[in-house]
Parts: C-alpha cells; structure tokens; sequence
C-alpha cells in the first residue's frame, strides 16, 4: 500500500492530521534535551515512555481479504526494528494500524500511556510536503505544536541543518528532488522530537546515493533515542539499520528476531528461503 500526494483530499488530510497532531506537543514540553539541535526544551518527551508496544490478536480484514492474521508481539525502546516480508505481506497495513491510520478487525495495540497518540510520527513513502518553502515545511509541526514563530523557524532551521537542508531552506519545498523531499520529512517529523517513527519504505524511490543520506538520518535519529519501526525491500539496508527483525509472511508474523541472528540463520523455512531470494510471495 502506496501514500503518495496524490491522496484524494480526505486521506491527505487524514495523513496530515496524523502527522502533526495539532496541540499534542504543548503538553509534552518537560525534560532536558541531550541534543544540541533541540535548544532547551524536548517537545517530544512526555513523562512516562511510550514504549514497550504490546500487539495482541492482532487482525485486518479488507472485504474477503484476510491482510493480517493473529499478529502479536512486543516493541521495546532500543535499536530500529525492521518489518521485512515479501510484496503483500502486510507490512504497510501493520504500519498503518500501529499509527491509527487503519483500524484493527480484531486484536489490540496497547501503548505504554495514553499520550501514545502524540507521541509518534509516520514517514511514507513519497513525502507528503506543504506547497510551501522547505523552512515553512520544517516549522509546521512546530508551529501548530505552539512555538512562537521565530523559535519555529529556529528549531526549523536547527532540523534542516542535521539532515543537510539548511541551504535549500527558502526553496518550495514540492520542488525538491526524491531524496531531497525525504530528508525534509524526517526532518519535518523529528521537529516533534516523537518517540517512536514508523518509516514505510521510505527509500523505495531513491538512488543509492539518497539512501545512504536517509539511512545516515534514520541512524541518528536512532541514536539520540527515537525508537525507528520501519518496513523495506532492502535486505542490505534491513541488515544495515536493524537491530531486530519482524518477518512477515501472508498476513502472519513467522518471527521476531535479533539482527545478527536474523541474517545468520533465521529461524522460519519461510524467512530461510525469503533471505535466499525464493519467497515471492
Ligand atoms: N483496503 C484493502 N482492500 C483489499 N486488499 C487490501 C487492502 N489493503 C491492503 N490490501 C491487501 O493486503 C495485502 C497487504 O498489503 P500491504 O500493502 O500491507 O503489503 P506489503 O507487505 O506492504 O507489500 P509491498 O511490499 O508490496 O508494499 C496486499 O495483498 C494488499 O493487496
């Protein structure tokens, strides 16, 4: 499943809303940022961590079409999980459900406070970016958050420089390049400081060259404590980036598994010949 702008306008604003939860940030201002690029407050941190996620029973029903069947597992704070699987899987309705953008048929998604909602932000794979300047782009979030305009375009400015936008800052934003309009959406989306960061293939469309730069971004992001949940193609890039693996197949989650194992010898026939390049479908 694709969100592209090319949304018809009720889903485009959904995906707006859900973005940039307008006014979720105000109550979430509190804890000293590590961060030299966040200035002094940390929008994104609440009080209690979101995390672990604990996904039960986890259904999705599309008409006769069973996407997703009895999936459960638990997300913890630490490294990228990466949800690998082949085409149809179900990785982007599991993505979609886990941010609210889906409801569930059956099963539950049980976040660690009810802030949960405002506290994370979701990436597809064609950006959906304002027809407006790149730094107008970067201090939206902000903005509708509650920053007065100058620390807006402060912060914004601040963000654009961590993912190497600073000097295409006054450029309409729409105008960018691929890999250009993707770094501005992280950028966008790690304004907020959330917590977690759900990334639906968001290298499915770029160079090497621009992946490397998202990827580079994922990681530091990762870094500085944002828990990364993102789905992809790319086995090099799932090995380069991920500290645990999902591994989906028709629906059912076959394993959760360390990286490191994952890769060595994963522990499903399915992932086995997956990894071999044999599981199509
Ligand atoms: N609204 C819907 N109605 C019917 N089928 C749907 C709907 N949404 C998703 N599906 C089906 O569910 C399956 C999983 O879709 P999804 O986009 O999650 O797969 P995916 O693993 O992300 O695939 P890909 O790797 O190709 O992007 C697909 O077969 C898709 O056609």
């Amino acid at each position: 499943m694709r969100a592209t702008e090319s949304l018809p306008r009720k889903g485009l604003r959904h995906v707006m809303a859900d973005l940039f939860r307008p006014g979720g940030a105000r109550i979430l201002a509190r804890t000293p940022d590590p961060s030299p690029i966040h200035g002094r407050s940390r929008i994104g941190a609440g009080t209690g961590g979101i995390l672990p996620l604990r996904v039960e029973g986890l259904c999705y029903r599309a008409g006769a079409v069973e996407v997703l069947r009895e999936v459960g597992f638990t997300l913890e704070k630490g490294g990228p999980s990466l949800i690998i699987g082949p085409n149809g899987a179900g990785k982007s309705v599991l993505l979609r459900l886990l941010h609210r953008l889906l409801r569930p048929s059956a099963g539950q998604i049980l976040w660690g406070t009810p802030e949960a909602a405002r506290r994370q932000a979701m990436l597809f794979q064609r950006p959906v970016l304002l027809r407006r300047s790149v730094l107008a782009n970067a201090a939206y979030p902000l903005r509708l958050a509650g920053l007065g305009r100058a620390e807006a375009m402060a912060r914004a400015r601040a963000e654009l420089a961590q993912v190497g936008l600073d000097g295409l800052a006054d450029r309409p934003a729409r105008r960018l390049s691929g890999g250009e309009q993707q770094r501005l959406a992280l950028a966008r989306a790690a304004a907020l400081q959330p917590e977690v960061l759900f990334l639906d293939e968001p290298c499915a469309s770029l160079d090497p060259a621009a992946t490397r730069a998202v990827e580079e971004i994922v990681q530091a992001l990762a870094a500085r404590g944002t828990k990364i949940v993102m789905t992809t193609h790319d086995l090099g890039q799932a090995r380069r980036l991920a500290a645990e693996v999902l591994f989906l197949h028709r629906g059912r989650l076959l394993e959760q598994t360390p990286a490191a194992r994952f890769f060595a010898g994963p522990e499903s026939a399915e992932a086995r010949a997956f990894l071999r390049g044999e599981l199509l479908w």
